[in-house]
C-alpha cells in the first residue's frame, strides 16, 4: 500500500480514546414499527467499531439516523460534542462520511471524477461547479486532483483513474465508494456492508484497507454480516436485535455471549478457517436468515446509479 499522507479533519483531533460520535437514546419509528429502540453508541478516536445483527435488526436505519438521512423520533446524536444538524450534507461537512449498502456511484463518470465529487464539502465551489468545471472550480482543481489521486493510490485504484465507474468490477466499485467518502476528509467513516458481494480475497484486502484508514487517524463504524471480518477488525462490537442493542463489547465478549449466539450467530464463531470450514469457510453468518440476504446482486444495477449528493 502506497505510503501517502491522507488528510482528514481529525488530524488535529485529541488523543485516541476521546469520544467522537455519541448517540444517546436513539429511537426511530416508522408508524407502528420501532426500527431502532433506545440505542446508545459511542465511537472514540482511533477505534474501529462493528455493528452487527440479523436482517431487519435496524442497523442501516441507525446509520441513517447518525448521518442525517433520518431524523430520529427521539434521542440525540453528537459529533465532537456538537449536536448534528439533520442534513446529510452538513453531517459530511462536520466530519462524518459514509458508504451505502447499495453502491451509489456516478456510474457514467470516471473513477477520478467520482472521488473529485466526494470533495465537494471541502471545496468552496461545491458539487455543481465541480461537475461543470466552472472558473471557481479550476482554481481548486489542481489541489483536488492531487488529493483525489492520493486517495486512489491509497485504495489501490490509481491505475483505474480514467476508467468509467460502471466498468469496474464489483469489489473495486466498493473501494471507490470508500475513496469517495474519504475525499470529504472525515474524522469518522461509516461503512454499510463494505464486503457484501466480495470474494474472500477482496474481503481480506478490505480488512487491510480499513486498518490503514484507522491508522491514518480516521475512526470507523462498520456494519457487516461477515463475522470473521468483524471479529478480526473491531475494537468493540455492538449487536442489534429487533432494534435494541443486545450487547456491546470486545469481539471475544460478543462471540461468547449466549444471547448473541442464540439470537444471531446460531453456532459459535470459530476463529480458524479449519475449525470454521465445517460451517462457513468464508466467515459469513451461519444463520440462514442472515446469509441468504447478506449479499446483494453481484452486478450493480447501472440504472440505479444516481447517488445522492448528500452522502
Ligand atoms: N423507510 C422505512 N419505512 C418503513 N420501514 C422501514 C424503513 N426503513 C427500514 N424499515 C424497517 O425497519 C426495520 C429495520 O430495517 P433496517 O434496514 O434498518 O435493518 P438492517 O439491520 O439494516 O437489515 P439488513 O441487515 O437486512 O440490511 C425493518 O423492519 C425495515 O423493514
Amino acid at each position: 500500500m502506497t505510503d501517502i499522507t491522507l488528510e482528514n479533519s481529525s488530524s488535529n483531533s485529541p488523543a485516541t480514546g476521546t469520544p467522537l460520535l455519541e448517540a444517546r437514546g436513539v429511537i426511530m419509528r416508522f408508524g407502528g414499527l420501532t426500527a431502532v429502540n433506545n440505542v446508545d453508541l459511542t465511537v472514540n478516536t482511533g477505534e474501529i467499531i462493528g455493528l452487527i445483527g440479523p436482517n431487519g435488526a435496524g442497523k442501516t436505519t441507525f446509520f441513517n439516523c447518525l448521518t442525517g438521512l433520518y431524523i430520529p423520533t427521539e434521542g440525540q446524536v453528537t459529533y465532537k460534542g456538537t449536536v448534528l444538524p439533520p442534513k446529510p450534507f452538513k453531517v459530511t461537512q462536520a466530519g462524518m462520511a459514509r458508504t451505502f449498502q447499495n453502491i451509489r456511484l456516478f456510474h457514467n463518470m470516471t473513477v477520478l471524477e467520482n472521488v473529485l465529487v466526494g470533495r465537494h464539502t471541502r471545496t468552496k465551489e461545491g458539487i455543481i461547479s465541480a461537475i461543470l468545471r466552472g472558473p471557481g472550480y479550476r482554481r481548486e482543481e489542481a489541489e483536488s486532483r492531487e488529493k483525489a489521486m492520493a486517495l486512489l493510490e491509497f485504495t489501490g485504484l490509481a491505475r483505474k483513474a480514467g476508467h468509467l465507474a460502471r466498468n469496474l468490477p464489483y469489489g473495486e466499485q466498493r473501494k471507490l465508494e470508500i475513496a469517495r467518502a474519504l475525499a470529504s476528509e472525515p474524522g469518522l467513516l461509516l461503512l454499510d456492508e463494505p464486503t457484501a458481494g466480495m470474494n474472500p480475497q477482496e474481503t481480506r484486502a478490505t480488512e487491510e484497507l480499513v486498518f490503514a484508514i484507522r491508522d491514518r487517524g480516521i475512526a470507523v463504524l462498520v456494519i457487516e454480516h461477515d463475522m470473521r471480518f468483524i471479529f478480526n477488525l473491531c475494537d468493540r462490537v455492538a449487536v442489534l436485535v429487533q432494534g435494541e442493542k443486545l450487547v456491546e463489547g470486545t469481539s471475544e465478549v460478543v462471540q461468547a455471549d449466549e444471547r448473541v449466539i442464540a439470537a444471531y450467530l446460531g453456532t459459535p464463531y470459530e476463529a480458524t478457517p479449519e475449525a470454521g470450514a465445517a460451517g462457513e469457510a468464508d466467515g459469513s453468518i451461519p444463520a440462514s436468515d442472515a446469509a441468504s440476504d447478506a449479499t446483494p446482486d453481484a452486478t450493480p444495477d447501472a440504472t440505479d446509479a444516481t447517488p445522492e449528493e448528500d452522502q
